[in-house]
């Protein structure tokens, strides 16, 4: 397949690339895209070096698949264009993510929502993360209540995110300073931000919206009561999420852990005696979501359920779940 990957240069593009050849995806030919800013560089892949193109739908028309990791303004301006041309595209962005004609798939959930379209959304990272441990517990055990609290990467806010975090955190550790702020609200460097993206009129944030949005779209259940606190810390990578559920029918620990541990996305990683549980370093560069510190939750009777989520963001969360993606659509013809 001719594949292109637009948004080549940032976070997730970086990764799009990586993931495309560790699953061996059937590349013929790959294009690499981004703003005028970086056309002319050349870009080291593991399919040798690429120059980077300035992005028309004229140089892309000719993919079969297009992978769009840019923002969701530049989707909306230019998605359908190419899909229209007759490119697969699968958009990280949150430009068509809650369209009617848009399905939203993390494939562990719903891929058969992918059927013969051709523009699919790929889901914001945290809700990603969260979806693939909450519907095999949804499966087992009805789902009636969530409530999320995150801890996001500065790599959620792409590659400009990672750099500010690195050098503000050098700045105050080598030269006493105080850490500035452009891509966050505050500063980030030893620091905690509850903020991510912008307020809603409810009072919350809109990252935190995209959490309910999604997951209802996502899981077929419009009317689950779900509500999120998310919050930037100052890690490069992997989003944590502490995630509090009220089942429909009892749950223990005991059959939660054997559910998350035949689910596919997931690896339970929960032996407290050994201080093992999920976190960013071992969840880091892995494709499973890791699951742990899975026990009752009182509050809600004997349907009670705590456990603790850390998922890599750039790879679940966007680029792993938008080549899985792409494989079902090659699969679908
Ligand atoms: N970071 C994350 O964890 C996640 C991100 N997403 C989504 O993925 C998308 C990409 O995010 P991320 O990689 O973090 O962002 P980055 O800021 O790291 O990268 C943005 C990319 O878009 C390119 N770009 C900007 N303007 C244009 C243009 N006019 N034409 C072509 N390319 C352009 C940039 O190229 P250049 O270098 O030339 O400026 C760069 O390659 C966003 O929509 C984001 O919401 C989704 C899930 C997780
Ligand atoms: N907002 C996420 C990453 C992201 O880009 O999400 P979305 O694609 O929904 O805007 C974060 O900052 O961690």
């Amino acid at each position: 397949m001719r594949v292109g990957v637009i948004g080549a240069t940032g976070a997730v593009g970086k990764e799009l690339v990586e993931v495309l050849a560790k699953r061996r995806f059937p590349v013929t030919e790959l294009c690499l895209f981004a703003s005028t800013r970086s056309a002319g560089t050349k870009q080291k892949t593991p399919w040798g070096e690429i120059t980077i193109e300035a992005y028309s739908l004229e140089a892309a028309r000719n993919l079969d698949l297009a992978l769009l990791a840019v923002s969701g303004d530049f989707a909306k301006a230019h998605a359908r264009a190419l899909a229209e041309a007759g490119v697969a595209v699968v958009d990280n962005s949150s430009a068509f993510r809650l369209e009617q004609d848009v399905p939203l798939v993390v494939p562990e959930v719903n891929a058969a929502a992918i059927g013969n379209h051709r523009l699919i959304a790929n889901p914001n990272c945290t809700t990603a993360i969260l979806v693939v441990a909450l519907e095999p517990l949804r499966q087992a055990f009805g789902l009636r209540r969530v409530i999320v609290s995150t801890y996001q990467a500065a790599s959620g806010a792409g590659a400009e995110g990672m750099a500010e975090l690195e050098r503000e955190t050098r700045r105050v550790l080598l030269e006493g300073g105080p850490a500035g702020h452009e891509v966050f609200a505050h500063p980030l460097a030893f620091n905690v931000i509850p903020q991510i993206d912008s307020f809603q009129p409810n009072a919350y944030t809109r990252e935190e919206m995209k959490v309910a949005w999604e997951s209802r779209k996502i899981m077929g259940l419009p009317d689950l009561l779900i509500s999120c606190t998310a919050v930037r810390i100052p890690t490069f990578r992997v989003h944590a999420e502490a995630v509090t559920i009220e089942t429909e029918r009892p749950v223990t620990p005991e059959a939660a852990r054997a559910v998350l541990a035949k689910a596919a996305g997931v690896k339970v990683v929960d032996d407290p005696a050994a201080q093992l549980y999920p976190m960013p370093i071992t969840a880091t560069g892995q494709d499973d979501v890791e699951a742990g510190r899975i026990r009752a939750n009182p509050v809600f009777g004997d349907c009670g359920l705590d456990l603790f989520l850390c998922g890599d963001q750039l790879l679940k969360g966007a680029a792993l779940n938008a080549v899985q993606i792409a494989e079902r659509l090659r699969l679908a013809g």
